[in-house]
């Protein structure tokens, strides 16, 4: 693909990402699939959209700088702005005499001589006067907010929980890079031989604190790697690897993972039971329920019992104490993955916050209540708001006396995590910067006789 093509494509992408409502992750995968792209130019797109959409709001006050602010420009012109502001600023693998080129060359094939002559004098002008330094913004708040690019209000909210200190790290961790982590299918392969092959075909491989089956890629395009053609790893975060984890899980039970697509945990679940007994595993949307199946199958993992369900309803399906061990992972705003998803921090809203905590304790009641006695409960989320985590479980603690926080969770935890700072009495809440892991949440209640 040419640079002028590849870089239209970005800009159609961050358009319907920032005008229309479209997710990043979804359309980057689209793009890769249909358009045909090389590794470099792959990684060149998810890098400019990417890059732009996380810093949004920063590349929004570099514009201000340049342009009046009652001046009218057209969408794909302001986003078109962005992503040559953010490849000046923040990529140095392209001159910036190239990037104002490529700009003036899409500004003239999409609209017209004004405009390119507008994108170069506002690009030429960045150039030569340099960028606004965040110091001019006395607020500190506000200069968090516009410097690590996250809404003004989601930034007072971590404050209000978690203080200036953290919420200083939450903001810039998100903007680093994580590496990529996988989970080895230890019913195919042992961890020893995993590394051992990955390094011969040139990945550089660390292994992860949070689970046996874990492995840190810190170099290489594990995509194209052998082991992941031959369904011997999958891709998870190792936050979420923590969960099968810490289910306490035998041979032969049987298990009910309430919200299970695209079914990573699920997985994770029945590769710990040996394939042995079973793992009851829903979601709302059928079409999600589907990937749950796929995965089970690429896995080679058949103790998976999919169905499409709202787990809100599962007595209608199954009886009262018929499981062992419970996974809620529930549904959740992903203020965790924003590394990975970076629109959500600009489309989600309190209301949202409010509206999907209602859902969780709703999931929280129903699902209970299929749990044996002395069977135990995981509940998780991949966010880092309290009131879509500490709060749901005491507000079910207290209207269950009969469950409990189980205290053996704590002491299960690998050593390295036992002294993170989002240890609480109600579980572990696990931040970005701690571990550069997605931040989220699990903690386990045991149903007592
Ligand atoms: C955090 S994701 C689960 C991720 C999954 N556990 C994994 O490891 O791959 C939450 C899932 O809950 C599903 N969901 C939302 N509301 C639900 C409900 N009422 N009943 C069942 N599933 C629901 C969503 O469709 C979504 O796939």
């Amino acid at each position: 693909m040419t640079k002028h093509a590849l870089r239209t494509t970005a800009l159609d992408i961050l358009v319907r990402i920032g005008e229309k409502g479209g997710f990043s992750h979804l359309l980057i995968d689209q793009a890769i699939k249909t358009k045909g792209l090389s590794s470099r130019d792959e990684g060149l797109l998810t890098e400019m959209v990417y890059g732009t959409i996380q810093r949004k709001l920063t590349l929004a006050y570099f514009l201000d700088a340049f342009i009046q602010a009652n001046k009218k420009i057209d969408p794909w012109v302001k986003w078109l702005l962005y992503m040559s502001f953010y490849q000046m600023v923040y990529l140095d693998k392209v001159p910036a005499h190239a990037i104002i080129h490529e700009a003036v060359e899409i500004a003239k094939h999409k609209g017209h001589k004004g405009v390119a002559g507008l994108v170069n004098g506002t690009l030429r002008n960045a150039q030569r006067s340099g960028f606004p330094s965040f110091d001019k913004i006395k607020d500190p708040i506000e200069r968090l907010s516009i410097e690590t690019s996250h809404p003004l209000w989601l930034v007072n909210r971590w404050i209000d929980l978690y203080g200036m200190e953290i919420t200083t790290k939450i903001c810039h961790s998100n903007l680093r890079h994580k590496p990529i982590s996988v989970r080895i299918q230890p019913l195919k392969i042992n961890k020893q031989s995993a590394i051992s092959l990955l390094e011969d075909e040139g990945y550089e491989v660390e292994s992860s604190i949070f689970s046996n089956q874990g492995l840190i890629i810190r170099q290489g395009n594990i995509l194209k790697s052998s082991l992941f053609k031959n369904g011997m790893i999958t891709i998870q975060d190792q936050s979420s690897m923590l969960v099968a984890e810490m289910l306490d899980l035998k041979q032969d039970m049987v298990v009910l993972d309430a919200c299970s697509a695209p079914g990573g945990k699920a997985t994770h679940i029945a590769e710990k039971m040996e394939n042995r007994g079973a793992v009851h595993a829903y979601d709302l949307h059928d079409k999600k329920a589907k990937l749950v199946s796929k995965k089970a199958k690429e896995l080679d993992l058949n103790i998976l019992k999919v169905g499409q369900a709202d787990s809100r309803k599962l007595k209608d399906i199954h009886g009262p104490e018929e499981f062992d061990r419970i996974l809620l992972d529930a549904p959740c705003s992903g203020l965790g993955v924003l590394r990975s998803k970076p629109d959500i921090k600009y489309h989600k809203k309190q209301e949202d916050i409010d509206s999907l905590a209602q859902i969780q304790g709703q999931l929280m009641e129903s699902v209970s209540s299929l749990l044996k006695k002395g069977g135990k409960l995981v509940y998780s989320t991949c966010t880092i708001d309290k009131s879509e985590n500490e709060s749901i479980v005491q507000e079910f603690l207290v209207n269950h006396p009969n469950f409990k926080i189980d205290d053996q969770f704590f002491k299960e935890l690998p050593e390295e995590l036992k002294t993170s700072i989002g240890i609480t009495d109600w579980g572990l809440q696990l931040f970005p910067h701690e571990y550069n892991t997605d931040g989220f949440f699990l903690t386990r209640l045991i149903k007592m006789d």
